[in-house]
């Protein structure tokens, strides 16, 4: 008679096993806790007053995903990163989010948890433009707007030097059943270094916007548009890729509009999807 298998082993063992990975998970997040500490002294966060570092914080996202197997769903490791990363930035410099919620108060809420968690305070505002002001007003705070329509232009705040500028689009990693799926740009001020620079965001002025001019302009870049009906114009809110602009001002002059001004207004990093059957890109 062959051997009969060996048993399964019992619930307690499984389960102690479970407790000596917590003990070992709980215990290297204070460790990471401690790292931060140490970071805090040599990191110039005094200088804006965030310690939110946005290329950081792509390239970490990104590396999660593509290291990622097993039954614990993306969403679920996503989620926990970015309360720990979020966390972690809160605890060196304390922060609020402020939220515009005049598209959707649940998605925009949803937004700010899934990415920030609940330690950092979270500011509701009826328009995007209130969200920046608070941000503008503040010392390192972060306003999230929504990255693919507006009602208001408040990126022309954005303009001046010194301002705060667009520095992330969320969610970092795209997919179709995203659980915090809606686009959005994230404001704030930001050390220069810290900047991703693969897709920069201009202002842009334009004279003689219609309908066709729309048409033309949107197979070459993302356009958030604000028409202001007293002057036939419109402010813009393009995104490009690094020294794109002048294309895009041609395209503009060539389908009959005119360009009064232009300003760089932030940058973030390249979009970058999963795609359903799991391989990510950007
Ligand atoms: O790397 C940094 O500069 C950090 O402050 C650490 C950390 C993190 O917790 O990993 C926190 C905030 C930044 O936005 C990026 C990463």
């Amino acid at each position: 008679m062959p051997p009969s298998p060996p048993a399964p082993p019992s619930l307690e063992v499984l389960r102690k096993e479970i407790d000596t990975i917590d003990a070992q998970v709980h215990s290297l997040l204070m460790q990471r806790g401690d790292i931060i500490d140490r970071l805090i002294q040599v990191k110039q966060t005094q200088e804006v007053g965030s310690a939110f570092r946005p290329a950081r914080e792509a390239d970490m996202m990104r590396r999660l995903v593509e290291r990622h197997r097993g039954i614990l769903p993306l969403d679920t490791v996503e989620s926990i990163w970015r309360v720990i990363i979020s966390t972690f930035t809160y605890v060196q410099a304390p922060f609020s989010v402020h939220a515009d919620i005049s598209a959707s108060e649940p998605a925009m809420r949803d937004s700010a948890r899934f990415h920030f968690g609940f330690t950092v305070p979270y500011v509701a505002h009826f328009s995007a433009s209130a969200a920046v002001e608070a941000v503008a007003r503040s010392k390192g705070d972060l306003a999230l707007v929504s990255a693919t329509s507006s009602h208001t232009p408040w990126w022309i705040a954005l303009e001046t030097s010194g301002a705060p500028k667009v520095t992330a689009r969320l969610p970092f990693v795209e997919r179709a059943d995203h659980p915090a799926a809606l686009p959005v740009f994230v404001v704030s001020r930001v050390a220069d270094s810290a900047m991703v620079t693969e897709v920069e965001m201009w202002s842009v002025r334009v004279s003689g916007w219609n309908a066709e001019v729309a048409r033309a302009l949107s197979p070459l870049a993302e356009i958030v548009a604000v028409p202001d009906t007293a002057f036939d114009g419109a402010a813009l809110l393009v995104s490009v890729a690094p020294g794109s602009l002048e294309k895009i001002k041609s395209a503009l002059i060539e389908a009959g509009a005119s360009v009064r001004s232009s300003a760089l207004v932030g940058s973030h990093a390249t979009r970058y999807t999963v795609p359903p059957n799991g391989a990510a890109r950007s």
